[in-house]
């Protein structure tokens, strides 16, 4: 059979190749005097090709929905809530950790985290007038592992009169399927995939 009789070449599926640009980008460090292990995805965002693809990967869920603001928390969560904020056209409203109100009229929700992936009760906290009350929010980060950010997030939503749509992020450990239920998770894939 020639070459003609061959048809068109089958596409490069983008989810597969995403994934596979996501794991050969990613690392975990270790010490030898130490079992811990931690997560070192920078590499995803030094990478121009997978920083293009994540802002389109995280919003894909939410394209059927109404949202009206990403809330991404601080520090990666709002790297990469601007790339999604930009893809469903909505703002971006930052989740500081432990926000100081620089002045009396600076009104800020917060709330503190039940322990997260390294044991702290974080105080989270956002500007109570941008996100007004009717809003629809998707949460955006890098990773959920206990939930524990999340969870306060979604209790400052809720706080603001504000609606939780879901959270998106690139990579799942939660080991609580109720929690991933309640927080409504999407995620480019999970832990045990890496
Ligand atoms: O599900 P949890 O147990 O709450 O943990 C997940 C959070 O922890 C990491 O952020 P971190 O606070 O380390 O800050 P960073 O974004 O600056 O890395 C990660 O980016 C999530 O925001």
């Amino acid at each position: 059979m020639g070459t003609k009789d061959r048809g068109p070449r089958p596409r490069a599926d983008p989810d597969a190749q995403l994934l596979s640009d996501l794991r050969a980008a990613f690392r975990w460090l270790s010490d030898r005097t130490d079992d811990r292990y931690a997560a070192e995805p920078t590499g995803w965002w030094a990478d121009a090709s997978i920083l293009r693809r994540l802002g389109p990967a995280l919003a894909e869920p939410s394209r059927g929905s109404v949202i009206s603001h990403v809330v991404g928390p601080e520090s990666r969560g709002g790297l990469l809530g601007a790339l999604v904020a930009l893809e469903l056209d909505v703002g971006l409203v930052e989740l500081r950790k432990d926000p100081e109100p620089s002045t009396d009229s600076d009104r800020w929700l917060t709330a503190r985290t039940p322990p997260d992936y390294q044991d702290r009760n974080l105080r989270l906290g956002l500007r109570r007038d941008l996100l007004p009350s009717g809003s629809r929010v998707l949460f955006v980060d890098d990773w959920i592992d206990t939930g524990g950010q999340a969870v306060a997030a979604r209790k400052i939503v809720e706080s603001a009169g504000a609606t939780w749509c879901g959270a998106s992020v690139i990579v799942d450990a939660l080991t609580d399927a109720r929690l991933r239920r309640h927080l409504a998770v999407n995620s480019i894939f999970r832990e045990r995939d890496l």
